[in-house]
């Protein structure tokens, strides 16, 4: 069981119970108590103050926002008007990914799609829900990933590769090429392509974003994944 004590100004969201551990507060107004002791997606919400009569939740998969019960027990607050749509990492459940890897700098992109495959692990991702593509270099991941996503067989494709700096101007276009070319396979397909592709110096600070002392960026990628395959699937379905 968790306990989080915030104390700041604004307006208060959380997004599930089990979200606590994960950007759940965006805010807060006035001191509020929040309680984790209750399965996801219910929420215990206990306000310290009188004024926590504005406080919202967005619970994952309620499509109203209800109110919140105060922590006297008595008064029923209000909810807002205002509708806040967050993806939710915690409810994966028939969620699909592709991974599409670079094999270029292989020694960093492995680590990286590790860093991402215990991650979709970690939040319940079924291995049969997951494919993995693997693609020359960076060059050449956004064309495949836009591919993939007029598939319409994922909810996100997670873009994995690593371009370190070399003596001539190459890194550049190669880099710049990446970066754009997954925005627009995410743009023209209309699935979520997420750019894990790390754009480095030299080696050392490669590595030491697949594992090494600055975190894995293929998990924090993985992670994003799915915040915005559940974003789409449960809130901006068309
Ligand atoms: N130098 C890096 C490359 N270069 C290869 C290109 O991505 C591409 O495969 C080639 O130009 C053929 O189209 N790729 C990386 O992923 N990382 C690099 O550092
Ligand atoms: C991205 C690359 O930069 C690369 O490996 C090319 O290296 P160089 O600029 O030394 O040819």
């Amino acid at each position: 069981m968790a306990s989080i004590t915030a104390v700041a100004t604004g307006t208060c969201f959380l997004q599930s119970a089990n979200d606590l551990s994960h950007q759940s507060i965006l805010g807060a107004r006035g001191a509020v108590h929040f309680s984790k002791s209750v399965s996801a997606p219910a929420l215990l919400l206990q306000a310290s103050r009188s004024n926590s009569s504005n406080l919202n939740v967005v619970g994952f998969g309620r499509r109203k926002y209800g109110s919140v019960r105060s922590r006297g027990g008595d008064a029923v607050a209000p909810a807002s008007a205002v509708r806040h749509l967050v993806g939710s990492v915690t409810k994966t459940e028939g969620l699909r990914f592709a991974i599409v890897v670079a094999r270029f700098n292989e020694v960093v992109t492995r680590l990286l799609l590790e860093g991402a495959l215990e991650t979709f692990k970690r939040y319940s991702v079924r291995d049969e829900d997951i494919d993995v593509v693997w693609v020359p270099g960076s060059f050449e991941i956004p064309v495949v990933a836009d591919r993939l996503g007029k598939l319409r067989k994922y909810n996100a494709i997670l873009c994995i590769g690593a371009v370190v700096r070399g003596d001539t101007s190459h890194y550049d276009a190669v880099a710049n090429s990446a970066a754009s070319g997954v925005l627009s396979a995410g743009l023209s397909s209309g699935v979520p392509c997420v750019f894990g592709v790390l754009t480095t110096e030299d080696m050392d600070q490669a590595l030491n974003r697949a594992g090494g002392k600055s975190g894995n960026k293929g998990s924090e990628a993985a992670l994003t994944a799915i915040e915005m395959a559940s974003l789409f699937e449960h809130h901006l379905k068309q």
